[in-house]
Order: C-alpha cells, then structure tokens, then sequence
C-alpha cells in the first residue's frame, strides 16, 4: 500500500488537488479519508458551546483513532470512517466503510504535526495558497456550502485560523517531499503525483 498524505492551510485546495489526482484513477484502486472525519466526538457539549471549540489546533483531532485506522488499512482491514458534520459542529451517527486500496490519500490541515502519522505516510505532500487567497476561498465556501455568515468567518480566520495556521500548519511545509502552489490551478503538479501513483498501480 502507497500511503500520502497532503496538508495544507484551509481553502488552499487539499481536497480539491486530490479529486484533481484520483479523477483518472481506477476508483477501486485509491482509496480517500478526511482528517475531518477524525475530529473528536464532543456530543457531550451543545451546539453553543462546540462553537467555540478551536477547530484549527491539533488537540482537537483523534489522531489515535486516525493511526488505528491506518494500521488496520495496511493489514488489510476495512474500517468505519466516521461522516463529520459542519453545519453541527460534531461526528455524526454514520460512518462510511472504507475498504483498503493500494493508494490511500488522507488529506487535512493538520495531518503533518502529528509524528505517528507523519510517518505512516509514504509521500507527504503540502499544498500552498497565499493567506489572502485561502481566506477569499474560505469565506465563499463557508458561506456557500457550511451554512456560516461573513461575520463568523472573518472573526473565527483572525482570531483562530490566522494564529494557528502560523503556529501549527505551516512549519509542517519542513517535512513535505512534494510542495504545490495552488494559487492557480496547477495541472502539471497534479499530472506529477498521478504519474508517481501510476508507476506503483
Ligand atoms: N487553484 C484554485 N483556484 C481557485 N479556486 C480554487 C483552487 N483550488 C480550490 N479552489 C476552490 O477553493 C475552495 C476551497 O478548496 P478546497 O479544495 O475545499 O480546499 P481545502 O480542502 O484545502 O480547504 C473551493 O471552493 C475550491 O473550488
Ligand atoms: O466543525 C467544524 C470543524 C472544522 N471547521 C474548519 O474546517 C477547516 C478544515 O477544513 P478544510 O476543508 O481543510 O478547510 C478548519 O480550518 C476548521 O476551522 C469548521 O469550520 N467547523
């Protein structure tokens, strides 16, 4: 199993880089999970108070439960990806079954600070956009897609993502092998990384 890993602040196109990657794929081939997925269960909480949780600092991910999937990936196991919700701030009840693949990508902002899974992974790869340009994503998809109005995503990008981005996301470009621009849409990086996985398919 060829397993990667692809970082990257909010809105700088992790998920988009990888649909870009996986699109011309044999689809039983590669196989995708979230770091999103992996956000703790705080049902104990309400809605208010998951508001306010900092969504952007590693403590706020089951890195534990996401490296006990990855091993039981590379042994051949299927696991329950847990499905998040953030129109409620919280796991959901589902959970969607991934079955092991010989490409496995997992993909978040988070995924490089955490050394057990960092090495897990076979090809670490960050994607870079300029703050600017991830904040002009982040609120259009915010508001579009994640039920969130201007105020809240300008508040929570100064006063979270900005800091957290600066102390926890980026120093983690140090240990990519690969790095994207994504300011614009970059076929040949993706058209590199897809030729990488082809030669282990
Ligand atoms: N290179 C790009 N140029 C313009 N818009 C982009 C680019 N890459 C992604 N987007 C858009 O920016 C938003 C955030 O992208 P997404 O892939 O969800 O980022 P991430 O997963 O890193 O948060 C989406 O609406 C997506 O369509
Ligand atoms: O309930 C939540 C959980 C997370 N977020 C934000 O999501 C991004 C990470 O997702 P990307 O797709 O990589 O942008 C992170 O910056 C969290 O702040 C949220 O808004 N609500």
């Amino acid at each position: 199993m060829l397993i990667i890993g692809i970082a990257g602040g909010t809105g700088c196109g992790k998920t988009t880089v990888v649909n870009q990657i996986i699109n011309e794929l044999p689809p039983d081939e590669v196989g995708v999970i979230s770091q999103d997925s992996y956000y703790k269960d705080t049902s104990n909480l309400s809605y208010e108070e998951r508001t306010k949780i900092n969504f952007d600092h590693p403590r706020a991910i089951d890195f534990d439960l996401l490296a006990s999937h990855l091993e039981m990936l590379k042994n051949g196991e299927p696991i329950h990806q847990p499905v998040y919700s953030f129109v409620q701030h919280n796991r959901t009840k589902d959970t969607v079954l991934t079955h092991p693949r010989k490409v496995m990508i997992i993909e978040g902002i988070l995924i490089l600070t955490n050394q057990e899974i960092r090495d897990m992974f076979d090809i670490k790869i960050f994607v870079h956009a300029d703050s600017d340009e991830r904040l002009i994503r982040r609120v259009r998809r915010d508001i579009n897609e994640r039920g969130r109005d201007i105020d809240e995503v300008l508040n929570r990008y100064q006063t979270t993502l900005k800091p957290m981005h600066q102390q926890f996301i980026e120093p983690t470009k140090e240990y990519a092998d690969i790095i994207i621009p994504n300011n614009k849409y970059n076929t040949v990086a993706v058209d590199i990384v897809r030729t990488i996985i082809n030669e282990r398919l």
